[in-house]
């Protein structure tokens, strides 16, 4: 059987948004059903066998929609295999090597038994709005540290993993 998985995610400017539908559609290419769904708007977690739940970090926290999400469907989640990625350093910290959750997506993971956390490098350019962002980019310090390949490689990790629970 197919194995159906919710892929949501908390994003301000659209960068999580983009690392989300790139684990979708590396989904969708290892066999497995993906929707990628903004997690505001995610309500039939009933409905997935899986779910992978990502969150744009802004000063230390998750963003609201993934802390909310993650809350609405607590038990629900705790009942199916979770995967769980943060985006955020505006530097190459994260292709360097693994960054731990912020503490409060730390606790969130052991509260939901997640099988996994994974931070991947976050954005901030010309487009991105705000007082923050302008000072970070006149400063030289912004750029796009998203890795689409380390990103790729999470997600069929993901998808083999998910087979294998499935062959059990
Ligand atoms: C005001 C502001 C605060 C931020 N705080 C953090 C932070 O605490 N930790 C971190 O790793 N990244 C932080 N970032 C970087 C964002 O997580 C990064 O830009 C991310 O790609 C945003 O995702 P989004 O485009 O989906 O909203 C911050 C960015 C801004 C603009």
């Amino acid at each position: 059987m197919t194995t159906r998985v919710l892929v949501a995610y908390g994003s301000r400017h659209g960068s999580t948004a983009g690392i989300a539908e790139q684990i979708g559609a590396t989904l969708r290419a290892d066999g497995c059903e993906a929707d990628v769904v903004p997690a505001g708007k995610a309500e039939d977690v009933a409905d997935y066998d899986a779910v992978v739940l990502g969150g744009a970090l802004y000063a230390g926290r998750w963003h609201g929609d993934a802390r909310r999400f993650a809350r609405r469907h607590g038990g629900e989640l705790a009942d199916r295999p979770v995967f769980l990625f943060s985006s955020g350093p505006i530097d190459d910290s994260a292709t360097r090597g693994e960054v731990p959750p912020a503490p409060g997506v730390k606790r969130l993971a052991a509260r939901l038994g997640a099988r996994e956390h994974v931070t991947f490098g976050g954005s901030v350019t010309t487009e991105t709005p705000g007082w923050f962002a302008r000072q970070l980019v006149r400063r030289g310090h912004g750029g796009d540290f998203r890795d689409p390949e380390r990103v790729r490689s999470w997600a069929h990790h993901v998808a083999a993993d998910l087979e294998e629970t499935e062959s059990d």
